[in-house]
């Protein structure tokens, strides 16, 4: 039968997927190695120091709108306020003036307001009569000025040791007066494809060979500014070689990833070589589909995380458990993965055993709102292609056996 589904029957005697994740991130110890880099080469890094605000935020008492800066104790009765407009403050100015009591000061977004104003008044809500104001709204104290310190105080909570710095961090750290971060060290990664029937895409292909897209899709997943990746590319299926190659990766890597040669024919090498040069496997083998045969263990302070060869398999068990080792070793804090609740569009018939994640599209929305979701072809775990048509992956508890159109089911989105 294809994609291995034969093999369900043993099923019961492998992990499951949430203990053999969980068993992933307690062997995937973080590097404890830092360094300090000017903020603007930190990005994409991941923190390695919780982090406060140097300053107060906003650092001084500040105008939200342009307008006129007024003093709310000078106005009369109304209904209608007059004052002189005697004096102008900028972004970027310290805040002096000469507006006397009984005027306005012309200020701008951002400009420093000196003590004794008390209020903004949007220039919209003030007709302007050469120099003067009037306006007919009595001002709330307070009204459109930023206190000094009212987001955040000096000393204030910003950041935590173990986040990925993107666009939001940087920001949040630029704002804090950081002009060099503490990070983790880059994790040094080595991937390596394994298989005699690979072939690079572009080159001819002849019988019995075909394209490796494993390394490919490794590489992309790998882009990382956190990551040094060194890529070995594919190795034949020789022991030798393959023990040579594996034994140099896990001398020089924080984590080695492998493609293909993990299950149990005559050229799956992998388990028996990683032992042979002194591995501690801590997994082999999880009740999930696809992705069966996946592998992991420690060699020193290596990792090792052996994927199986079928790409959809590959990608699946490097996105639910591999993905999940690396973040930790490398430092990140752990983010468990975000499923959204979807509507089958149709009834699911299987061989209940090992928790499914099958590739899905997505065809439009139930009446409740939520995504309707149509599954792609049962054999899939060879069909990459598929893979690059489908919107995510619908996850089907190990227990299942079928499930009527209309069900809910959890979706991990791509
Ligand atoms: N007797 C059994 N046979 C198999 C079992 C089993 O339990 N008993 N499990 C099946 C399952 S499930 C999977 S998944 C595969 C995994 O096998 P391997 O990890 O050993 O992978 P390979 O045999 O090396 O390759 C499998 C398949 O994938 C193709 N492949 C490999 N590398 C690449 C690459 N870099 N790019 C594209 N395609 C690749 C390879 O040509 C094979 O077709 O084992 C089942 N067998
Ligand atoms: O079903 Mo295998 O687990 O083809 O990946």
């Amino acid at each position: 039968m294809a994609d291995g589904c034969a093999c369900d029957r043993h099923a019961h005697m492998y992990l499951t997927v949430e203990d053999a994740l969980e068993r992933g991130l307690s062997v995937a110890d973080p590097v404890t190695e830092t360094e300090i880099l000017p903020l603007e080469q930190a990005i994409g890094r991941v923190l390695a120091e919780d982090c406060a605000s140097k300053v107060d935020m906003p650092a001084f008492d500040n105008s939200a709108m342009d307008g006129y800066a007024i003093r709310t104790g000078d106005l009369g009765d109304g209904p209608v306020f007059e004052l002189p407009i005697a004096g102008r403050v900028a972004a970027g100015d310290c805040g002096d003036h000469d507006a006397p009591e009984g005027s306005a000061l012309r200020i701008f977004t951002g400009a420093p307001v000196p003590p004794e104003f008390d209020a903004v008044l949007m220039q919209e809500d003030c007709d302007l009569l050469i120099d003067r104001i009037r306006f007919s709204r009595r001002p709330k104290p307070g009204q459109h000025i930023r206190r000094a310190g009212e987001d955040l105080c000096a000393g204030g909570p910003i950041l935590r040791r173990g986040c990925e710095i993107g666009p939001r961090e940087m920001a949040a750290l630029a704002s804090a007066g950081y002009g060099e971060v503490l990070v983790f060290r880059k994790l040094k990664v080595t991937i390596f494809s394994t298989g005699s029937e690979l072939r690079h895409p572009g080159e001819p292909i002849g019988p019995g060979q075909i394209y490796n897209s494993n390394r490919y899709m490794l590489l992309a997943l790998l882009q990382k500014p956190w990551i040094e990746l060194t890529d070995r590319g594919p190795v034949e299926d020789d022991p030798t070689r393959l023990e040579q190659v594996l034994r140099e990766a896990c001398d020089a890597s924080d984590l080695i990833v492998t493609t293909g040669g993990v299950s149990v024919g005559d050229e799956d090498h992998m388990p028996r070589l990683f032992s042979a040069i002194g591995g501690e496997t801590d997994v082999m083998k999880v009740a999930m589909k696809p992705g069966k045969p996946v592998m992991f263990g420690r060699r020193g302070r290596a990792l090792y995380v052996g994927l199986p060869g079928n790409p959809v398999s590959a990608y699946v068990t490097w996105q639910i458990i591999g993905s999940q080792m690396m973040a930790r070793r490398a430092g990140l804090c752990h983010r468990p993965q975000i499923t959204v609740q979807a509507v089958l569009a149709e009834p699911v018939q299987r061989r209940a055993g090992r928790q499914e994640y099958r590739p899905v599209q997505i065809d439009g929305t139930s009446p409740r709102g939520l995504p309707n979701v149509r599954l792609m072809a049962p054999a899939y775990s060879g069909r990459v292609a598929l893979l690059a048509q489908a919107d995510g992956l619908a996850i089907i508890p190990a227990e299942i056996e079928g499930l009527p159109a209309g069900h809910s089911i959890e979706l991990l989105r791509f």
